[in-house]
């Protein structure tokens, strides 16, 4: 599940994922909440993933509670160029206390990443705040595709772990993989 203020680009970055392609133009925000479906293979194995896109306005709020408590991980996005979303993690992460499930796979992205004249958030903000609540981190852009399919993946093999949980296979550890992989990547010259 995606969660985020409206317009951090929830939408973008799963049309991104799900189709290769950026959805430019006038900001269309999402009402109430939509689902994709795409399915990746991780390690030889098929996962189908399910992606439910919520409304980032605080009108629907009620509406994407009742969806928290069945999700199995959770996307949670601000906007580089938007300190307000930034801001308002916390009080993301308080919400998804409350409502999800304790053991949730959570994530927390930056996007935007592309428009680095707008950028108000330093990479550096969002890995401290990332560290500070123990959550895996990375910076997107659903303009550009940077990290997106690595994000999804990094999910998909968690659950896939999850699911599965052979007992001779060594454990799955999303924050080293997302690290590592972001760090091999490239990810920082914006
Ligand atoms: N430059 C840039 N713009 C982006 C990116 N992602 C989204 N946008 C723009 O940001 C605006 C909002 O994107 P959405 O994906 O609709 O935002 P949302 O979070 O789904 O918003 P709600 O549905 O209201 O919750 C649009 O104008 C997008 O074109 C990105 O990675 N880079």
């Amino acid at each position: 599940m995606l969660v985020g203020d409206s317009g951090v680009g929830k939408t973008c970055l799963l049309v991104r994922f799900k189709d290769g392609a950026f959805l430019a133009g006038s900001f269309i925000s999402t009402v109430g909440i939509d689902f994709r479906n795409k399915v990746l293979t991780v390690d030889g194995v098929k996962v189908k993933l399910q992606i439910w896109d919520t409304a980032g306005q605080e009108r629907f709020r009620s509406v994407t509670h009742a969806y928290y408590r069945d999700a199995h991980a959770l996307l949670l996005l601000y906007d580089v160029t938007n300190k307000a979303s930034f801001d308002n993690i916390q009080a993301w992460l308080t919400e998804i206390h409350e409502y999800a499930q304790q053991d949730v796979v959570l994530m927390l992205l930056g996007n935007k990443v592309d428009s680095a004249q707008d950028r108000v958030v330093k990479r550096e903000d969002g890995e401290k705040l990332a560290k500070e609540y123990g959550v895996p981190f990375m910076e997107t852009s659903a303009k550009s595709g940077l990290n997106v399919e690595l994000a999804f993946t990094a999910i998909a093999k968690e659950l896939k772990h999850r699911s599965m949980k052979l007992p001779n296979e060594p454990k799955f550890k999303l924050h080293d993989y997302v690290k590592k992989e972001v760090r091999g990547s490239g990810c920082c010259r914006f």
